[in-house]
């Protein structure tokens, strides 16, 4: 398991990251959201040793981290940084080397992963001549080789289409089954929703939410919605409730006193028919939105 305790960097008067903590579990999925300049990638860097750290600490495997351990880490980078007018394949084998893959082993391991990204017939074209999706991919690839024992991940989605994307994910959740920890960054909540057992939202250098999805949406106020047979405008005026929307015979209300909503079922069964009284949870966008607000 990674762990992040209170780290802090400041810029100048900017603390760009302030006291954050959080946990990334090995064979879990973590995503890390938050807007521009949120102070994720500071984070990620800090967690490479990239960056220097101002207050706080990493551990891994609940030690603090070493030069080593993070070498041993998969980490892609914002600033993508391979060569444009080098084949893709020379500098990804190079890359696996410099890691300490040996050649033929590099060479199979790089070809197995072109072929998996549809880039197989592309692995003499110069980094250049793909598209912006295809150096991605390229990109992807070198932060995985050789096998790392973690994964930190810098917007690792961003420019893909729904094909690369389906790779990728494919790709993460191998190593996850393999209990490698993936912490990623990305601005595409349904993806997070749809991939990441657990998140972290930051805003403007603090952690403003944590814990696994389900966790975050049953953590509000508990909504419920109410589907009656006759008009609902009754609902306005019981106690212990919030009515945040009525159309005719169904009412969207939030408890504000515990058991308010014991008081709803009975009376709407009193009145007459009950189509269906259901909790409702806001979906991660929406948990997004009043956490960062
Ligand atoms: N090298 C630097 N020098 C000065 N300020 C910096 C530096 N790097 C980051 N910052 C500032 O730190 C804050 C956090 O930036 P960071 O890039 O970590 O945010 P982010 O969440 O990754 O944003 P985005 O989603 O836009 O990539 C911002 O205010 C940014 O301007």
């Amino acid at each position: 398991m990674l762990e992040i305790r209170e780290l802090t960097r400041r810029f100048g008067e900017n603390t760009a990251v302030d006291h954050v903590s959080f946990e990334v579990p090995s064979g879990l999925m973590t995503g890390f959201v938050g807007g521009n300049g949120a102070g994720k990638t500071t984070t990620m860097r800090m967690v490479m040793g990239v960056l220097g750290i101002d207050e706080g600490e990493v551990l891994w495997q609940g030690r603090p981290i070493t030069r080593l351990d993070r070498r041993s880490f998969g980490y892609m980078p914002e600033e993508r940084g391979l060569y444009p007018k080098q084949p893709i394949l020379d500098q990804l084998v190079y890359i696996a080397q410099l890691k300490g893959m040996e050649g033929g082993a590099a060479r199979t391991a790089v070809t197995e992963l072109l072929e998996r990204f549809g880039l197989g017939e592309r692995t003499k074209d110069h980094l250049e001549k793909l598209s912006l999706g295809n150096q991605q991919r390229v990109q992807i690839i070198a932060s995985v080789l050789p096998q790392p024992q973690a994964l930190i991940l810098d917007e690792p989605f961003s420019g893909l289409d729904p094909a690369a994307v389906d790779s990728m994910v494919d790709l993460l959740r191998e190593y996850t089954r393999d209990d490698v920890p993936v912490l990623f960054s990305s601005h595409q909540l349904d993806l997070v929703e749809r991939l990441c057992d657990r998140l972290v939202v930051l805003s403007q250098g603090r952690r403003v939410a944590a814990g696994s999805v389900t966790e975050l949406r049953d953590a509000g106020v508990p909504r419920f919605r109410l589907v009656l047979g006759g008009d609902a405008g009754w609902v306005r005026d019981l106690r212990g409730l919030e009515v945040l929307d009525l159309d005719g015979t169904t009412a969207l209300v939030e408890v504000r006193e515990a058991g308010a909503e014991q008081q709803l079922i009975t009376e709407a069964t009193g009145r007459g028919d009950v189509h269906e009284f259901v909790r409702v949870r806001p979906a991660l966008s929406e948990i997004y939105r009043e956490a960062t607000a």
